[in-house]
Protein backbone atom coordinates (compact mmCIF):
# COMPACT_ATOMS: atom_id res chain seq x y z
CA UNK A 1 0.00 0.00 0.00
CA UNK A 2 3.18 2.29 0.97
CA UNK A 3 4.44 1.48 -2.19
CA UNK A 4 1.33 2.26 -4.20
CA UNK A 5 0.76 5.55 -2.57
CA UNK A 6 4.51 6.45 -2.87
CA UNK A 7 4.07 5.68 -6.54
CA UNK A 8 0.40 7.13 -7.26
CA UNK A 9 1.77 9.12 -10.19
CA UNK A 10 3.58 6.43 -11.82
CA UNK A 11 0.51 4.39 -11.51
CA UNK A 12 -2.03 6.78 -13.09
CA UNK A 13 0.36 7.74 -15.70
CA UNK A 14 0.23 4.22 -16.81
CA UNK A 15 -3.14 4.09 -17.48
CA UNK A 16 -2.67 6.44 -20.45
CA UNK A 17 -1.23 3.51 -22.28
CA UNK A 18 -3.01 -0.10 -22.78
CA UNK A 19 -1.54 -3.04 -21.43
CA UNK A 20 -2.09 -6.73 -20.15
CA UNK A 21 -3.65 -7.34 -17.16
CA UNK A 22 -1.29 -6.99 -13.94
CA UNK A 23 -0.59 -9.37 -11.00
CA UNK A 24 -0.07 -8.03 -7.19
CA UNK A 25 3.65 -7.82 -6.93
CA UNK A 26 4.65 -8.93 -10.22
CA UNK A 27 3.07 -6.86 -12.58
CA UNK A 28 3.50 -8.37 -15.53
CA UNK A 29 6.92 -10.19 -14.96
CA UNK A 30 4.97 -13.51 -15.69
CA UNK A 31 4.75 -13.24 -19.17
CA UNK A 32 8.47 -13.58 -19.52
CA UNK A 33 8.49 -16.87 -17.76
CA UNK A 34 8.79 -18.36 -21.27
CA UNK A 35 11.20 -20.56 -23.31
CA UNK A 36 12.92 -17.84 -25.06
CA UNK A 37 11.85 -19.27 -27.85
CA UNK A 38 8.42 -18.16 -27.04
CA UNK A 39 9.36 -14.54 -25.72
CA UNK A 40 9.72 -13.52 -29.50
CA UNK A 41 5.66 -14.29 -29.95
CA UNK A 42 5.04 -12.44 -26.59
CA UNK A 43 6.07 -9.25 -27.38
CA UNK A 44 4.46 -9.32 -30.80
CA UNK A 45 0.88 -10.55 -28.86
CA UNK A 46 1.69 -7.23 -27.37
CA UNK A 47 1.73 -5.11 -30.09
CA UNK A 48 -0.65 -6.88 -32.06
CA UNK A 49 -3.49 -7.10 -28.71
CA UNK A 50 -2.64 -3.44 -27.42
CA UNK A 51 -1.21 -1.33 -30.45
CA UNK A 52 2.45 0.53 -30.70
CA UNK A 53 2.30 2.15 -27.71
CA UNK A 54 2.15 -0.66 -24.68
CA UNK A 55 2.78 -0.62 -20.99
CA UNK A 56 3.39 -3.63 -19.10
CA UNK A 57 4.64 -3.41 -15.17
CA UNK A 58 8.00 -5.90 -14.75
CA UNK A 59 7.32 -5.79 -10.95
CA UNK A 60 7.67 -2.27 -9.74
CA UNK A 61 9.30 -1.41 -12.58
CA UNK A 62 6.54 0.28 -15.18
CA UNK A 63 7.71 0.06 -18.87
CA UNK A 64 6.09 1.54 -21.78
CA UNK A 65 7.05 -0.24 -24.89
CA UNK A 66 6.88 2.19 -27.94
CA UNK A 67 7.01 0.70 -31.84
CA UNK A 68 6.70 3.49 -33.51
CA UNK A 69 9.71 4.18 -35.62
CA UNK A 70 8.79 8.16 -35.64
CA UNK A 71 8.06 8.62 -32.33
CA UNK A 72 11.28 6.16 -31.65
CA UNK A 73 13.67 8.68 -33.58
CA UNK A 74 12.40 11.69 -31.17
CA UNK A 75 12.75 10.00 -28.28
CA UNK A 76 16.11 8.36 -28.67
CA UNK A 77 18.25 11.42 -29.61
CA UNK A 78 16.54 13.43 -26.86
CA UNK A 79 19.03 14.66 -24.15
CA UNK A 80 16.11 13.44 -21.49
CA UNK A 81 16.78 9.59 -22.70
CA UNK A 82 20.40 9.51 -21.95
CA UNK A 83 19.95 6.82 -19.11
CA UNK A 84 20.20 3.18 -19.74
CA UNK A 85 17.59 1.50 -18.58
CA UNK A 86 17.17 -0.65 -14.69
CA UNK A 87 17.34 -3.75 -16.59
CA UNK A 88 21.18 -2.96 -17.25
CA UNK A 89 22.26 -3.08 -13.89
CA UNK A 90 22.19 -7.31 -14.39
CA UNK A 91 25.09 -6.22 -16.83
CA UNK A 92 26.77 -4.46 -14.25
CA UNK A 93 27.96 -7.30 -12.12
CA UNK A 94 30.67 -7.94 -15.25
CA UNK A 95 31.25 -4.78 -17.02
CA UNK A 96 30.69 -2.24 -14.33
CA UNK A 97 27.94 1.32 -15.33
CA UNK A 98 30.71 2.47 -18.15
CA UNK A 99 30.57 2.51 -21.73
CA UNK A 100 27.68 -0.10 -22.41
CA UNK A 101 26.04 -0.37 -19.13
CA UNK A 102 26.28 3.33 -17.67
CA UNK A 103 24.92 6.65 -18.30
CA UNK A 104 25.60 10.32 -16.73
CA UNK A 105 29.18 11.78 -16.52
CA UNK A 106 30.72 8.34 -16.32
CA UNK A 107 29.80 7.25 -19.47
CA UNK A 108 29.97 10.25 -21.19
CA UNK A 109 33.40 10.39 -20.56
CA UNK A 110 34.45 6.89 -21.01
CA UNK A 111 32.78 7.39 -24.40
CA UNK A 112 34.87 10.48 -25.51
CA UNK A 113 37.90 8.82 -24.17
CA UNK A 114 37.76 6.01 -26.53
CA UNK A 115 35.52 7.89 -29.45
CA UNK A 116 38.89 8.43 -31.52
CA UNK A 117 39.63 4.78 -32.05
CA UNK A 118 36.35 4.52 -33.91
CA UNK A 119 36.85 7.28 -36.39
CA UNK A 120 37.64 7.21 -39.76
CA UNK A 121 41.37 7.60 -39.69
CA UNK A 122 41.66 5.01 -36.58
CA UNK A 123 39.52 1.97 -38.69
CA UNK A 124 42.13 2.53 -41.98
CA UNK A 125 44.76 1.61 -39.72
CA UNK A 126 42.92 -1.48 -38.93
CA UNK A 127 43.29 -2.67 -42.18
CA UNK A 128 46.49 -4.85 -41.91
CA UNK A 129 45.96 -6.85 -38.75
CA UNK A 130 41.93 -7.66 -39.86
CA UNK A 131 43.67 -9.09 -42.95
CA UNK A 132 46.28 -11.04 -41.12
CA UNK A 133 43.46 -13.02 -38.97
CA UNK A 134 41.53 -13.36 -41.72
CA UNK A 135 44.46 -14.79 -43.55
CA UNK A 136 45.39 -17.40 -40.25
CA UNK A 137 41.04 -17.73 -40.41
CA UNK A 138 40.91 -19.25 -43.92
CA UNK A 139 44.18 -21.71 -43.07
CA UNK A 140 42.16 -22.69 -40.39
CA UNK A 141 38.82 -23.39 -42.62
CA UNK A 142 41.39 -24.88 -45.65
CA UNK A 143 41.98 -27.50 -42.94
CA UNK A 144 38.16 -28.79 -42.39
CA UNK A 145 37.26 -31.66 -43.30
CA UNK A 146 36.17 -31.74 -47.04
CA UNK A 147 32.14 -31.69 -47.09
CA UNK A 148 31.84 -31.86 -43.08
CA UNK A 149 29.27 -29.40 -41.34
CA UNK A 150 30.48 -27.34 -38.81
CA UNK A 151 29.42 -24.50 -36.75
CA UNK A 152 31.51 -21.41 -38.36
CA UNK A 153 30.57 -19.08 -35.63
CA UNK A 154 33.47 -20.78 -33.46
CA UNK A 155 35.83 -20.17 -35.79
CA UNK A 156 35.19 -16.75 -36.58
CA UNK A 157 35.00 -15.97 -32.92
CA UNK A 158 38.35 -16.28 -32.51
CA UNK A 159 39.37 -13.86 -35.11
CA UNK A 160 37.16 -11.46 -33.96
CA UNK A 161 38.65 -11.63 -30.11
CA UNK A 162 42.37 -11.83 -31.84
CA UNK A 163 41.37 -8.59 -33.95
CA UNK A 164 39.86 -6.71 -31.66
CA UNK A 165 42.90 -7.52 -28.78
CA UNK A 166 45.15 -6.22 -31.95
CA UNK A 167 43.71 -2.48 -32.35
CA UNK A 168 41.66 -1.99 -29.86
CA UNK A 169 43.31 -3.08 -26.81
CA UNK A 170 46.47 -2.31 -28.70
CA UNK A 171 48.30 -6.07 -27.90
CA UNK A 172 50.72 -7.63 -30.06
CA UNK A 173 49.58 -10.86 -31.73
CA UNK A 174 52.25 -12.46 -29.20
CA UNK A 175 50.81 -10.96 -26.40
CA UNK A 176 47.23 -11.89 -27.78
CA UNK A 177 48.10 -15.26 -27.82
CA UNK A 178 49.11 -15.40 -24.04
CA UNK A 179 46.41 -13.63 -22.34
CA UNK A 180 45.51 -15.79 -19.72
CA UNK A 181 41.78 -17.10 -20.18
CA UNK A 182 41.49 -15.41 -23.39
CA UNK A 183 39.98 -18.62 -24.91
CA UNK A 184 37.86 -19.56 -21.97
CA UNK A 185 36.37 -16.27 -21.62
CA UNK A 186 34.99 -16.79 -25.69
CA UNK A 187 34.22 -19.89 -25.03
CA UNK A 188 32.21 -18.99 -21.65
CA UNK A 189 30.78 -15.96 -23.06
CA UNK A 190 27.47 -17.09 -24.67
CA UNK A 191 26.10 -18.82 -21.60
CA UNK A 192 27.16 -15.57 -19.40
CA UNK A 193 25.29 -13.73 -21.68
CA UNK A 194 21.92 -15.82 -21.25
CA UNK A 195 22.75 -15.46 -17.24
CA UNK A 196 22.47 -11.98 -17.66
CA UNK A 197 19.17 -12.38 -19.94
CA UNK A 198 17.52 -15.12 -17.36
CA UNK A 199 18.14 -11.93 -14.64
CA UNK A 200 16.68 -9.38 -16.73
CA UNK A 201 13.71 -11.44 -17.39
CA UNK A 202 12.68 -13.86 -14.72
CA UNK A 203 11.53 -11.75 -11.83
CA UNK A 204 12.99 -14.59 -8.86
CA UNK A 205 16.65 -13.92 -10.64
CA UNK A 206 16.68 -10.65 -9.88
CA UNK A 207 16.06 -11.17 -6.09
CA UNK A 208 19.97 -10.98 -5.15
CA UNK A 209 19.63 -14.07 -2.30
CA UNK A 210 17.76 -16.50 -4.64
CA UNK A 211 19.85 -15.62 -7.08
CA UNK A 212 23.38 -16.55 -5.12
CA UNK A 213 21.77 -19.80 -4.28
CA UNK A 214 21.98 -20.74 -8.36
CA UNK A 215 24.73 -21.98 -10.63
CA UNK A 216 24.45 -19.32 -12.45
CA UNK A 217 25.47 -17.22 -9.86
CA UNK A 218 28.43 -19.58 -9.63
CA UNK A 219 29.26 -19.03 -13.50
CA UNK A 220 28.74 -15.53 -13.42
CA UNK A 221 31.79 -15.35 -10.49
CA UNK A 222 34.09 -17.42 -12.14
CA UNK A 223 33.72 -15.87 -15.34
CA UNK A 224 33.87 -12.16 -13.89
CA UNK A 225 37.67 -14.23 -12.19
CA UNK A 226 38.54 -14.57 -15.69
CA UNK A 227 37.96 -11.42 -17.25
CA UNK A 228 39.39 -9.66 -13.80
CA UNK A 229 42.75 -11.60 -14.43
CA UNK A 230 42.62 -10.68 -18.71
CA UNK A 231 41.88 -6.96 -17.86
CA UNK A 232 44.94 -6.93 -15.32
CA UNK A 233 46.97 -8.54 -17.96
CA UNK A 234 46.43 -5.80 -20.89
CA UNK A 235 47.32 -2.93 -18.66
CA UNK A 236 50.26 -4.93 -17.89
CA UNK A 237 51.22 -4.98 -21.30
CA UNK A 238 50.22 -1.33 -22.46
CA UNK A 239 51.77 0.60 -18.80
CA UNK A 240 54.98 -1.10 -20.39
CA UNK A 241 54.79 0.11 -23.60
CA UNK A 242 53.89 3.42 -22.88
CA UNK A 243 57.22 3.69 -21.10
CA UNK A 244 58.73 3.51 -23.89
CA UNK A 245 56.99 6.52 -25.87
CA UNK A 246 57.58 10.17 -26.04
CA UNK A 247 55.46 12.53 -23.38
CA UNK A 248 55.00 14.72 -26.66
CA UNK A 249 53.71 11.69 -28.97
CA UNK A 250 51.10 10.72 -26.06
CA UNK A 251 49.69 14.50 -25.98
CA UNK A 252 49.83 14.93 -29.52
CA UNK A 253 47.68 11.48 -30.33
CA UNK A 254 45.79 11.94 -26.88
CA UNK A 255 44.34 15.13 -28.34
CA UNK A 256 43.46 13.77 -31.96
CA UNK A 257 40.27 13.35 -32.67
CA UNK A 258 40.47 9.95 -34.91
CA UNK A 259 43.48 8.07 -34.51
CA UNK A 260 44.54 4.38 -33.70
CA UNK A 261 48.39 5.38 -32.59
CA UNK A 262 47.12 4.65 -29.02
CA UNK A 263 44.69 2.00 -28.07
CA UNK A 264 41.38 2.44 -26.24
CA UNK A 265 43.37 1.15 -23.36
CA UNK A 266 46.21 3.56 -23.87
CA UNK A 267 44.01 6.54 -23.57
CA UNK A 268 42.04 4.93 -20.74
CA UNK A 269 45.73 4.63 -18.65
CA UNK A 270 47.00 8.04 -20.15
CA UNK A 271 43.40 10.15 -19.19
CA UNK A 272 44.39 8.80 -15.67
CA UNK A 273 40.40 9.05 -15.16
CA UNK A 274 39.90 5.57 -14.50
CA UNK A 275 41.31 4.02 -11.61
CA UNK A 276 42.39 0.11 -11.97
CA UNK A 277 39.36 -2.13 -11.06
CA UNK A 278 37.55 0.37 -13.83
CA UNK A 279 39.50 0.21 -16.68
CA UNK A 280 39.49 -3.57 -15.94
CA UNK A 281 35.60 -3.57 -16.44
CA UNK A 282 35.77 -1.25 -19.56
CA UNK A 283 38.41 -3.16 -21.02
CA UNK A 284 35.97 -6.19 -20.67
CA UNK A 285 32.93 -3.63 -21.88
CA UNK A 286 35.03 -3.35 -25.20
CA UNK A 287 36.03 -6.66 -25.78
CA UNK A 288 32.41 -8.37 -25.11
CA UNK A 289 31.09 -5.53 -27.23
CA UNK A 290 32.75 -6.05 -30.39
CA UNK A 291 34.13 -9.67 -30.39
CA UNK A 292 31.00 -11.32 -30.22
CA UNK A 293 28.43 -8.85 -32.26
CA UNK A 294 30.90 -8.22 -35.12
CA UNK A 295 31.68 -12.99 -34.97
CA UNK A 296 27.99 -13.23 -34.81
CA UNK A 297 26.70 -11.08 -37.49
CA UNK A 298 29.14 -12.34 -39.87
CA UNK A 299 27.95 -16.06 -39.46
CA UNK A 300 24.77 -14.94 -39.83
CA UNK A 301 25.53 -13.19 -43.31
CA UNK A 302 27.32 -16.76 -44.40
CA UNK A 303 24.52 -18.54 -43.25
CA UNK A 304 22.27 -16.68 -45.43
CA UNK A 305 24.21 -17.03 -48.17
CA UNK A 306 24.32 -20.75 -47.69
CA UNK A 307 20.31 -20.75 -47.62
CA UNK A 308 20.35 -18.37 -50.67
CA UNK A 309 22.44 -19.25 -53.58
CA UNK A 310 21.02 -16.64 -55.67
CA UNK A 311 22.47 -14.25 -53.37
CA UNK A 312 25.48 -15.48 -52.67
CA UNK A 313 26.36 -16.26 -56.53
CA UNK A 314 25.70 -12.59 -56.86
CA UNK A 315 27.95 -11.26 -53.99
CA UNK A 316 30.35 -13.79 -55.27
CA UNK A 317 30.46 -12.37 -59.11
CA UNK A 318 31.40 -8.50 -57.23
CA UNK A 319 33.69 -10.04 -54.54
CA UNK A 320 35.37 -11.66 -57.72
CA UNK A 321 35.19 -8.60 -59.81
CA UNK A 322 37.00 -6.36 -57.04
CA UNK A 323 39.36 -9.19 -55.61
CA UNK A 324 40.06 -11.38 -58.97
CA UNK A 325 41.10 -15.11 -58.37
CA UNK A 326 44.14 -14.09 -55.67
CA UNK A 327 43.74 -14.51 -51.78
CA UNK A 328 44.88 -10.62 -51.18
CA UNK A 329 44.01 -8.40 -48.66
CA UNK A 330 40.67 -6.31 -48.66
CA UNK A 331 41.52 -2.76 -48.86
CA UNK A 332 38.94 -0.08 -47.69
CA UNK A 333 38.98 0.39 -51.26
CA UNK A 334 37.26 -2.20 -52.31
CA UNK A 335 34.80 -2.47 -49.98
CA UNK A 336 33.78 0.76 -51.29
CA UNK A 337 33.28 -1.26 -54.74
CA UNK A 338 30.99 -3.87 -53.22
CA UNK A 339 27.58 -2.23 -53.02
CA UNK A 340 25.69 -5.12 -52.77
CA UNK A 341 27.93 -6.83 -50.23
CA UNK A 342 26.18 -3.55 -48.31
CA UNK A 343 22.59 -4.63 -49.01
CA UNK A 344 23.41 -8.01 -47.91
CA UNK A 345 24.97 -6.81 -44.39
CA UNK A 346 21.91 -4.47 -44.25
CA UNK A 347 19.56 -7.19 -44.75
CA UNK A 348 21.35 -9.64 -41.91
CA UNK A 349 21.60 -6.59 -39.42
CA UNK A 350 17.63 -5.67 -40.12
CA UNK A 351 17.10 -9.70 -39.91
CA UNK A 352 19.29 -10.78 -36.53
CA UNK A 353 19.76 -7.61 -34.27
CA UNK A 354 22.25 -7.67 -32.43
CA UNK A 355 20.62 -5.18 -29.56
CA UNK A 356 17.03 -6.88 -29.74
CA UNK A 357 15.32 -5.43 -27.28
CA UNK A 358 16.94 -2.17 -25.70
CA UNK A 359 15.82 0.07 -22.95
CA UNK A 360 15.88 3.83 -21.30
CA UNK A 361 15.15 5.24 -18.00
CA UNK A 362 12.69 8.35 -18.29
CA UNK A 363 14.43 10.98 -16.93
CA UNK A 364 11.76 13.52 -17.28
CA UNK A 365 7.87 13.58 -18.21
CA UNK A 366 8.38 13.50 -21.96
CA UNK A 367 5.67 14.21 -24.60
CA UNK A 368 4.26 11.51 -26.64
CA UNK A 369 0.99 11.63 -28.58
CA UNK A 370 -1.27 12.99 -26.69
CA UNK A 371 0.23 11.87 -23.38
CA UNK A 372 3.39 11.97 -21.63
CA UNK A 373 5.86 9.16 -20.55
CA UNK A 374 6.05 9.58 -16.80
CA UNK A 375 9.50 10.72 -15.14
CA UNK A 376 11.13 7.31 -13.71
CA UNK A 377 9.42 5.10 -16.19
CA UNK A 378 11.55 2.87 -18.43
CA UNK A 379 11.15 2.75 -22.04
CA UNK A 380 12.02 0.05 -23.86
CA UNK A 381 11.89 -0.62 -27.75
CA UNK A 382 12.46 -3.83 -29.84
CA UNK A 383 14.44 -3.15 -32.70
CA UNK A 384 13.57 -7.13 -33.74
CA UNK A 385 10.30 -6.67 -33.77
CA UNK A 386 10.55 -3.23 -35.91
CA UNK A 387 12.75 -4.60 -38.34
CA UNK A 388 9.91 -7.42 -39.15
CA UNK A 389 6.96 -4.78 -38.75
CA UNK A 390 4.94 -5.81 -41.63
CA UNK A 391 3.68 -2.02 -41.79
CA UNK A 392 7.19 -1.16 -42.59
CA UNK A 393 8.75 -4.53 -44.56
CA UNK A 394 6.60 -6.09 -47.25
CA UNK A 395 6.93 -10.27 -46.41
CA UNK A 396 9.12 -9.13 -43.24
CA UNK A 397 10.82 -12.39 -42.09
CA UNK A 398 11.74 -13.16 -45.96
CA UNK A 399 15.71 -12.46 -46.74
CA UNK A 400 15.58 -9.87 -49.14
CA UNK A 401 18.72 -7.90 -49.73
CA UNK A 402 16.79 -5.70 -52.55
CA UNK A 403 15.14 -4.20 -50.01
CA UNK A 404 18.58 -2.01 -49.67
CA UNK A 405 19.07 -1.30 -52.99
CA UNK A 406 18.63 2.64 -53.95
CA UNK A 407 15.56 2.71 -54.98
CA UNK A 408 14.02 1.02 -52.40
CA UNK A 409 15.95 2.31 -49.55
CA UNK A 410 13.85 5.78 -51.16
CA UNK A 411 10.92 3.99 -50.58
CA UNK A 412 11.05 2.69 -47.13
CA UNK A 413 10.09 3.93 -43.72
CA UNK A 414 13.89 6.39 -42.98
CA UNK A 415 13.22 5.50 -39.15
CA UNK A 416 11.94 2.04 -39.38
CA UNK A 417 15.94 0.32 -38.96
CA UNK A 418 17.77 1.07 -36.23
CA UNK A 419 20.22 -1.77 -36.19
CA UNK A 420 23.06 0.30 -34.11
CA UNK A 421 20.04 2.01 -32.51
CA UNK A 422 19.93 6.11 -32.42
CA UNK A 423 21.23 9.01 -30.69
CA UNK A 424 24.01 9.58 -27.93
CA UNK A 425 24.29 6.14 -27.04
CA UNK A 426 24.06 4.78 -30.77
CA UNK A 427 26.83 1.81 -31.20
CA UNK A 428 30.30 3.42 -30.58
CA UNK A 429 31.79 0.27 -32.71
CA UNK A 430 29.52 0.35 -36.29
CA UNK A 431 32.23 1.04 -38.47
CA UNK A 432 34.51 -1.24 -36.78
CA UNK A 433 32.12 -3.70 -36.84
CA UNK A 434 31.09 -3.22 -40.56
CA UNK A 435 34.48 -3.46 -41.69
CA UNK A 436 35.45 -6.65 -40.12
CA UNK A 437 32.47 -8.27 -41.00
CA UNK A 438 32.90 -7.30 -44.27
CA UNK A 439 36.27 -8.45 -44.57
CA UNK A 440 35.75 -11.87 -42.82
CA UNK A 441 32.89 -12.27 -45.54
CA UNK A 442 33.97 -11.13 -48.51
CA UNK A 443 37.78 -13.09 -48.19
CA UNK A 444 35.91 -16.49 -47.23
CA UNK A 445 33.16 -16.15 -50.12
CA UNK A 446 35.79 -15.66 -52.45
CA UNK A 447 37.43 -18.77 -51.72
CA UNK A 448 34.48 -20.82 -50.99
CA UNK A 449 31.18 -21.51 -51.85
CA UNK A 450 28.86 -21.91 -48.77
CA UNK A 451 26.08 -24.40 -48.35
CA UNK A 452 24.14 -26.11 -45.49
CA UNK A 453 22.15 -29.44 -44.86
CA UNK A 454 19.36 -27.27 -43.13
CA UNK A 455 17.29 -24.66 -44.77
CA UNK A 456 16.05 -20.77 -44.15
CA UNK A 457 12.11 -22.56 -42.89
CA UNK A 458 14.53 -24.82 -40.53
CA UNK A 459 16.12 -21.76 -38.44
CA UNK A 460 14.85 -21.25 -35.04
CA UNK A 461 15.72 -18.16 -33.30
CA UNK A 462 15.86 -17.09 -29.25
CA UNK A 463 16.19 -13.55 -27.92
CA UNK A 464 18.93 -13.47 -25.14
CA UNK A 465 20.10 -9.65 -25.32
CA UNK A 466 21.09 -10.64 -28.89
CA UNK A 467 18.93 -12.98 -31.79
CA UNK A 468 20.47 -16.41 -31.21
CA UNK A 469 20.32 -19.21 -33.64
CA UNK A 470 19.56 -21.70 -31.36
CA UNK A 471 20.99 -24.81 -34.01
CA UNK A 472 24.59 -22.27 -34.15
CA UNK A 473 25.70 -21.68 -37.62
CA UNK A 474 25.96 -24.80 -39.45
CA UNK A 475 27.66 -24.43 -42.38
CA UNK A 476 29.49 -26.71 -45.12
CA UNK A 477 32.53 -25.20 -47.16
CA UNK A 478 33.41 -25.90 -50.50
CA UNK A 479 36.67 -24.67 -52.29
CA UNK A 480 36.05 -22.64 -55.69
CA UNK A 481 37.66 -24.27 -58.66
CA UNK A 482 38.93 -20.88 -59.71
CA UNK A 483 41.09 -19.79 -56.43
CA UNK A 484 44.42 -20.12 -55.81
C1 LIG B 1 27.50 -5.74 -36.02
C2 LIG B 1 28.01 -5.41 -34.86
C3 LIG B 1 27.37 -4.50 -33.86
C4 LIG B 1 26.06 -4.17 -33.68
C5 LIG B 1 24.85 -4.60 -34.50
C6 LIG B 1 25.99 -3.28 -32.54
C7 LIG B 1 24.82 -2.70 -32.05
C8 LIG B 1 24.77 -1.89 -30.96
C9 LIG B 1 23.55 -1.35 -30.39
C10 LIG B 1 22.16 -1.63 -30.90
C11 LIG B 1 23.90 -0.59 -29.34
C12 LIG B 1 22.94 0.17 -28.41
C13 LIG B 1 22.82 -0.58 -27.11
C14 LIG B 1 21.88 0.07 -26.15
O1 LIG B 1 21.30 1.10 -26.40
O2 LIG B 1 21.68 -0.50 -25.09
C15 LIG B 1 25.31 -0.64 -29.22
C16 LIG B 1 26.02 0.02 -28.26
C17 LIG B 1 27.37 -0.04 -28.18
N1 LIG B 1 28.24 -0.69 -29.00
FE1 LIG B 1 27.77 -1.82 -30.60
N2 LIG B 1 27.25 -3.09 -32.06
C18 LIG B 1 28.12 -3.81 -32.85
C19 LIG B 1 29.48 -3.85 -32.73
C20 LIG B 1 30.21 -3.12 -31.86
C21 LIG B 1 31.64 -3.06 -31.83
C22 LIG B 1 32.59 -3.73 -32.81
C23 LIG B 1 31.99 -2.27 -30.80
C24 LIG B 1 33.40 -1.93 -30.43
C25 LIG B 1 33.81 -1.73 -29.25
C26 LIG B 1 30.74 -1.80 -30.18
C27 LIG B 1 30.67 -0.96 -29.08
C28 LIG B 1 29.51 -0.47 -28.55
C29 LIG B 1 29.46 0.38 -27.38
C30 LIG B 1 30.65 0.86 -26.57
C31 LIG B 1 28.12 0.66 -27.15
C32 LIG B 1 27.54 1.52 -26.03
C33 LIG B 1 27.34 2.90 -26.56
C34 LIG B 1 26.84 3.86 -25.50
O3 LIG B 1 25.96 3.53 -24.75
O4 LIG B 1 27.37 4.97 -25.48
N3 LIG B 1 29.69 -2.33 -30.86
N4 LIG B 1 25.83 -1.43 -30.22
Amino acid sequence: LRWRHQHRGLLKAAQQFPGPKTLPGLGNAMMFMCKPEEMVKQIKNLFVNYGDIVRFWLGPDLNIVVACPDELKVLLTNSKMSVKGPQYKYMADLIGRGLLSGSGPEWSKHRKIAKPNFGKRAIESYTPVFNDEVSLLLEELRRKPHDQQFNIYRDIVNTTSYSVCRTLMGLTKEQTMNIPGLQEIIEESPSNYKVIFDRMTKWYLQIDPVFWLTSQYRLQKRFSKLITIFGKDIVKHRREHLKNITEDFKLEHMEMEEDGMLSVVDRFILSGELDQPTMEKEIFTVFTASQESTAKTASYLLLMMAYHPDCQEKLYNEIKSILGDSDRDVTDDDLKRMPYMEMVLKEVARLFPIGAILQRTVAEDIAIRSGYLPAGSSMSFSVFHLHRDPRFWDNPDAFDPERFNPENTERRHQNAYIPFSLGPMNCLGRSFATKLVKTICGRILREFEVTSQSSYEDLRLAIYISVVAIGGFPVILKKRNSTK
